[in-house]
């Protein structure tokens, strides 16, 4: 479990991006951080590894503030997947998904079988290990940032919009591969994003932020959906504009489901 406990974190030019949070984080699930630009999802999310320390308050992993742990031993525990995946543009796939388990000492040999295991597990073939990021798509790339964040075998895996730069399609495959992993591995996941459906799509808990790290809401997107805490919520989800709102038509026979502006989503079942 994570735990944020009265959270602040102002930067030295006097910004505060995040005013006070508390915020608990179950185990084995992937909870969605949501909200816009500068809502201090990023700031949050770099708080559990130390990348940034807060001004005040704390932050636990099982109980233990971070603050006591060494910075670098626990940011090289914790995987970390970031948009555009970061990777060493000098390094070829398979050593850069091995980077990390080789800095913390682990043969070379055995960090690289290892990382042509976990190509196979975020569905990458093996033949592109020798070749250079620039030589992958976006969506292999971000495929590549997986595996890395994955190689120290982590209980947390920490994603900041790590599907934010590929294409609708891409990233949809993307998502897919994400719940089916999760469902296999259960870390504990979480994942930064400003898009709602993507929060809806991946979140077991949703967590929508306003600016200053402001919590609005937390639960499960039912409950979100189902009783959107106020108009800022409602907005945000798209339920004041009918956008969530469903309505059956019946065609040819079939009942289809439409949405607000009357665009088909799916077909009832008979
Ligand atoms: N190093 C820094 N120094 C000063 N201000 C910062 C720094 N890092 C972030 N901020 C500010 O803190 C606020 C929150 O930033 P943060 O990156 O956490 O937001 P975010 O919700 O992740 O936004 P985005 O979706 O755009 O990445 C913003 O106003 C940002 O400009």
């Amino acid at each position: 479990m994570i735990e944020f406990r009265g959270v602040r974190k102002e930067f030295p030019d006097g910004t505060v991006a995040v005013e006070s949070v508390d915020l608990i984080v179950p185990p084995h699930e992937t909870t969605v951080l949501v909200g816009s630009s500068g809502s201090g999802k990023t700031t949050l999310l770099r708080m559990v590894n130390r990348m940034v320390d807060p001004t005040a308050g704390q932050v636990r992993i099982d109980d233990v503030d971070v603050s006591t742990l060494d910075a670098v031993t626990l940011r090289r525990s914790i995987g970390y997947v970031m948009q555009n995946s970061g990777l060493l543009p000098h390094r070829k796939v398979v050593d850069n998904i091995a980077t990390v388990p080789v800095l913390r000492g682990e043969s070379k040999s055995a960090a690289r079988a290892r990382a042509l295991e976990l190509m196979d597990t975020v569905g990458l073939d093996r033949s592109l290990a020798d070749r250079y990021p620039t030589q992958l798509s976006g969506g292999q790339q971000q495929r590549v940032g997986v595996a890395r964040g994955l190689a120290v075998d982590p209980n947390i895996l920490l994603m900041d919009e790590p599907f934010g730069a590929v294409d609708p399609i891409v990233r949809t495959e993307l998502q897919d591969e994400l719940l089916r992993l999760q469902r296999e591995l259960g870390k504990t996941v979480i994942f930064v994003t400003h898009d709602i459906d993507e929060a809806f799509r991946l979140g077991d808990r949703v967590v929508i932020l306003r600016e200053g790290g402001r919590i609005v809401q937390t639960g499960t997107p039912a409950e979100i959906l189902a009783a959107p805490a106020d108009e800022f919520v409602a907005e945000f989800i798209g339920a004041d504009r009918g956008r969530r709102e469903l309505h059956v038509a019946e065609i040819d026979g079939r009942r289809l489901a439409v949405d607000g502006d009357g665009r088909p989503v799916g077909v009832l079942a008979p």
